[in-house]
């Protein structure tokens, strides 16, 4: 089999020569989408296709738990702005002339950086998801794909937002496609009404499928919410039945302890999102060190690209190990392998994957670091990869037991980025001319 020819096939694959854990070992993809085997050897496979590492790094596929796919679209379109005022005079606007096919293109050059950067799975939020989910099945990734709703208090807006919502799950279904799995999404406490987040959670916990909300992102949310209801936004999900063990919680970071603890009690996860809340200067980091004391399950994600504005896990887990040691004034907080454990292992438990971890059994979900200039002296794997290393040094992507990339060659990826390019500007023209 010639290289052009491994893409996008799910058939078995030897790879040779990767330092896994610090030893280098072998690691056999079944053909089926899963891990058979690690070795120091495998001598018994039927691979037909072998990957000769070179002593590139081995490293589960980065699991991305908060992002907008599509807005990419937007990257640095609006920057350098409050929370609500780039939402509420940039964003929303903009977003009001979205069509399916900018959604879809958006999700393609989303699909595209994270395959670049090593990202394998991510936890979307967004509109018109059925053209997301066909950007998911063709790019090869995997995601969780959940419709936002937006009723702002308005009965009817909330009943045409519930059947929007019903339709997208039916739809993401439809695809028949395991990668690709339908979620809920009630935006927030500020944006949606008390009936409007009591029907997603039972929609949720009816359907069995993860709830996505952002939470306690900035300190105006958490007094607007306790002026309005007399509770702070932990608490007023939970009155509206939204802390659950599938509730996936976005940003997290004013939160006291009391809200710390009923995020325990309830086994949400919680997802810092250090670049986008530094950016947005939310004033507040996500708190790691009462929350791991806690056992609250927290995971990474990038939010979307016209916040971060990049969808690459590399860097968000340095920034975020950074940015934990810097706010908790303690070089100890959120060591390196915490880091790649919230960027991994703790997204696959939320979103129930068998992925996270390179090991027999698990899902064939993994990247190569090729052998760059980051990578020496090598002293330690975690310290490498979240210290030092960029999404731009990975070299393989593997989703599903699929090749997505290979020697950093994504098949169709100048296309992508060309119409990516031009959808965005004709969006941008659009929305200005409304
Ligand atoms: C899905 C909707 O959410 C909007 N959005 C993007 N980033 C954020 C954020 O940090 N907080 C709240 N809402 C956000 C996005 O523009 C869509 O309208
Ligand atoms: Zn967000």
């Amino acid at each position: 089999m010639t290289d052009t020819d491994i893409f996008g096939k799910q058939v078995p694959i030897l790879i040779r020569n990767v330092s896994l854990n610090g030893k280098i070992q072998e690691i056999y993809l079944d053909g089926t989408g899963m891990i058979g085997a690690v070795g120091e050897k495998i001598t018994d496979h039927d691979a037909e296709f072998i990957i000769d590492g070179d002593g590139a790094t081995a490293l589960p596929g980065m699991i991305n738990m908060h992002t907008h796919s599509p807005m990419g679209l937007l990257r640095g379109y609006a920057d350098d702005m409050q929370l609500f005022e780039w939402l509420s005079t940039k964003i929303w606007p903009t977003e009001a002339h979205l069509t399916e096919d900018d959604i879809y293109w958006g999700a393609k050059l989303a699909c595209l950086e994270m395959i670049r950067t090593g990202t394998t799975t991510f936890n979307d939020m967004y509109f018109k998801m059925e053209s997301v989910g066909r950007a998911v099945d063709e790019a090869g990734i995997r995601a969780c794909l959940s419709y936002c709703m937006i009723d702002g208090g308005d009965h009817a807006k909330f009943e045409s937002e519930a059947r929007i919502m019903e339709s997208t799950v039916k739809n993401i279904r439809s695809l028949h496609n395991p990668r690709v799995m339908p979620g809920v999404s009630p935006h927030a406490v500020y944006t949606v009404s008390e009936e409007g987040l009591a029907w997603c959670a039972e929609y949720a916990k009816k359907e069995q499928i993860p709830l996505h909300v952002h939470l306690s992102e900035t300190e105006q949310e958490v007094a607007d919410c306790v002026a309005a209801h007399g509770m702070r936004p932990p608490a007023w999900l939970d009155h509206c039945g939204v802390l659950f063990e599938q509730c996936i919680a976005a940003h997290c970071c004013w939160l006291d302890a009391g809200d710390i603890t009923l995020l325990a009690k309830r086994g949400v996860t919680a997802v810092h999102n250090p670049i986008s809340n530094m950016k947005l200067a939310g004033n507040r980091a996500l708190p790691y060190p009462e929350m791991k004391t806690a056992g609250v399950n927290v995971a990474l994600g990038t939010d979307g690209a016209s916040s971060n504005n990049a969808l690459d896990m590399f860097s968000e887990m340095k920034t975020a190990a950074i940015l934990q040691k810097f706010f908790w004034n303690d070089p100890t907080v959120m060591p390196a392998a915490d880091a790649l454990k919230i960027a991994s292992q703790n997204g696959a438990k939320a979103l129930g994957l068998n992925a996270g971890v390179i090991a027999p059994g698990r899902l064939a979900d993994l990247i190569l670091i090729g052998r760059n200039p980051l990578n020496v002296p090598f002293f330690s794997t975690d310290s490498n990869a979240v210290y030092a290393t960029s999404g731009l040094a990975v070299s393989t992507t593997i989703c599903d037991g699929v090749i997505l990339m290979h020697d950093g060659v994504i098949p169709g990826a100048e296309e992508i980025m060309n119409k990516a390019g031009d959808v965005a500007s004709d969006l941008v023209r659009r929305a200005a001319q409304a």
